[in-house]
């Protein structure tokens, strides 16, 4: 028996994981997926054309990358339909929105026309066939300081240079939006309770509470 099956975990289940920058989404996608034997829908940073501009200049440039990234992450949900699910996706669509987006026209580096008009976009692009809702969103939280300290460690250029109060006021905003997100169920989990990089097995401590949410919520 494999651990999908162990788990019960549908086949067809898409499990999309959120939190913020460095908090660990991309090393939770590939172990769950490898575990799983699911794809993987990643968010790729080398080859975005807009983020190390977006990173020197927010003004300039925010608006450019929020449509990059609300195009690549739909072209993603269509191949994700298309296959039929079984899909690990490194960070959920509502994110770009409810957090990146939100914030930046709330700290006066994105115009609002330019807010509405992706706010507008969005609505039109998530409102349609391709867009069912995840299976489950896997919520990764952990201490400021934690999170901080991983950027430091994945030492991305650009993210070393932005002030740290950018990073402060988005684990704040992460903390409000999950709190209030409902769009699919949500399963909160702290990094301080796992270690994937030290201890590959305690990816089944994952799986077991993966398994046990999801097939409450089909019921
Ligand atoms: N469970 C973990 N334990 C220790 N370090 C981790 C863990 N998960 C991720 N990391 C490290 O933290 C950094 C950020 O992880 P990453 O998965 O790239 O985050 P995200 O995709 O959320 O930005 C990387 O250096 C990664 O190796
Ligand atoms: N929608 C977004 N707006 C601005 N910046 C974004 C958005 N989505 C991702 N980013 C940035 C944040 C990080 O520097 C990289 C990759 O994110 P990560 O959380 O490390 O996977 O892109």
């Amino acid at each position: 028996m494999n651990l999908r099956e162990k788990y019960q975990i549908p086949h067809d289940s898409v499990i999309t994981i959120a939190g913020t920058v460095g908090v660990g989404k991309s090393t939770m996608t590939h172990a769950l997926a490898d575990a799983l034997n699911f794809r993987t829908s990643l968010e790729k940073v080398d080859t975005n054309p807009y983020l190390d501009k977006f990173y020197a200049d927010f003004e300039r440039w925010s608006f450019h990358l929020q449509i990059y990234f609300l195009a690549e992450r739909f072209k993603e949900q269509k191949r994700i339909f298309e296959y039929g699910g079984g899909f690990i996706q490194d960070r959920s669509i509502y994110e770009d929105t409810g957090i990146f987006a939100k914030m930046h026209y709330e700290k006066g580096t994105m115009t609002g026309i330019d807010y509405e008009t992706y706010r507008s976009l969005f609505e039109a692009m998530v409102m349609t066939p391709y867009f069912p809702h995840p299976d489950l969103l896997i919520y990764l939280e952990g201490s400021f300081e934690d999170v901080t300290s991983r950027i430091k460690e994945r030492g991305r250029p650009m993210e070393q240079q932005t002030p740290v109060s950018y990073w402060k006021e988005m684990h704040g905003r992460y903390e409000n939006w999950i709190n209030s997100f409902n769009a699919c169920p949500i399963l909160r989990i702290n990094i301080a309770d796992y270690d994937l990089v030290e201890n590959k097995g305690s990816i089944e401590s994952v799986l077991e509470k993966v398994g046990h949410f999801i097939n409450q919520s089909r019921k």
